[in-house]
């Protein structure tokens, strides 16, 4: 099955992921009122995309994964009424959103979806774009945790959700342990791939303090689709700052019909909305280094806290374990076996 047209914007096509990637951050507490402050800068910024759900996607909250403040579905609700040009895009993880409530997300309002695998599981998302298309929805696709496969590997599974309805594939560098030159390679194979039958997009974290840099690369090198947040919050040591991915953009001559103003405006707003926002401290650079999940972090600050073994040595033995997004339960065993020692 060939991908619909491909989205339509000359330049490069930003999408703000504060209120999804940023909802890991904040333990998935977001307010209606935020979402509709932050909603009303971005789109008088002139931000094309933003995405609202929990920061595992729809269908998230639980025990495992946190707790939403508020039904992520009443947040995509207050985010489509508050937006007048942004369109609002949603996440789906295969195993933890259903097909169902991806249809409920369209009703509240979500235009676009993101449905996201491990980067080598590609073949689970099928049945998902499949029925994104049918309900009418705009798709791109997540091959998360991106380090670990190689530029070749990427883009065969790039070709599955290409093959499957998915209008752009997105590197996903879910521990930011790549470098700006493994971006590049990776967007070249895609893009070698893809061909024209879909577009590629680069989602970057900061962990190792080159996120903007690859988020950069990945443009130079023909990536379309580009994801920030304002003042970085998202998992970890968070995402590449929107209001940096616009400036840098423009200076490389690169549009992205963003007024830097208006987004530097809600970005400055941004602490006084929410209060902590992430950094690289010892614990995220070392899951950058480990190439460990980004949404781990406060998962194994709390557990690390309970059972009296520091994060990053949680984080660097989540890393020899190479476990991936989901296991994040696993954090338990590893800290109830330092405990013991
Ligand atoms: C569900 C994950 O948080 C998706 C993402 O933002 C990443 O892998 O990075
Ligand atoms: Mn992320």
């Amino acid at each position: 099955m060939t991908a619909r047209p491909l989205p339509d914007f000359d330049g490069i096509r930003l999408t703000d992921t504060t209120l999804r990637d940023g909802s890991h951050a904040v333990r998935h507490r977001f307010t209606v009122d935020q979402v509709e402050a932050v909603i009303r800068g971005l789109d008088d910024a002139g931000v094309p995309v933003a995405e609202v759900s929990h920061g595992d996607g729809l269908g998230g909250s639980s025990f495992a994964y946190g707790m939403s403040g508020t039904d992520e579905l009443r947040l995509i609700e207050r985010a489509a009424e508050a937006a007048s040009r942004t369109r609002i895009a949603t996440l789906l993880v295969p195993g933890i959103g259903t097909v169902e409530r991806m249809r409920e997300a369209a009703s509240a309002g979500a235009q676009i979806v993101r449905v996201a695998t491990h980067c080598t599981e590609a073949d689970v998302s099928v049945q998902h774009f499949t029925i994104a298309r049918e309900i009418g929805l705009e798709t791109a696709g997540f091959l998360m945790l991106a380090h670990r496969a190689a530029p070749a590997e990427l883009a065969a599974q790039a070709r599955i959700m290409a093959d499957a309805g998915c209008q752009c594939i997105y590197v996903v560098d879910s521990a930011g342990a790549l470098l700006p030159h493994q971006v590049t390679d990776r967007v070249d194979a895609l893009l070698q791939e893809l061909g024209d039958d879909a577009q590629v997009g680069m989602h970057a974290h900061l962990n190792l303090g080159v996120g903007v840099a690859n988020s950069l690369a990945a443009a130079r090198a023909g990536a379309r689709q580009i994801d920030g947040t304002l003042c970085g919050l998202g998992a970890g040591a968070g995402n590449s700052p929107t209001e940096q991915l616009v400036a840098v953009f423009e200076r490389a001559g690169l549009i992205t019909h963003v007024d830097l103003d208006g987004i530097l405006a809600i970005a400055d707003r941004l602490p006084e909305l929410v209060g902590r926002l992430p950094r690289a401290d010892r614990a995220a650079i070392v899951q950058g280094y480990a190439g460990v999940y980004s949404s781990f972090l406060l998962h194994a600050e709390r557990i690390g806290a309970d059972h009296g073994v520091p994060t990053h040595e949680l984080l660097a033995e989540a890393g020899r374990r190479g476990y991936v997004g989901g296991q994040e339960d696993l954090l338990l065993d590893i800290a109830v076996e330092f405990a013991a020692r």
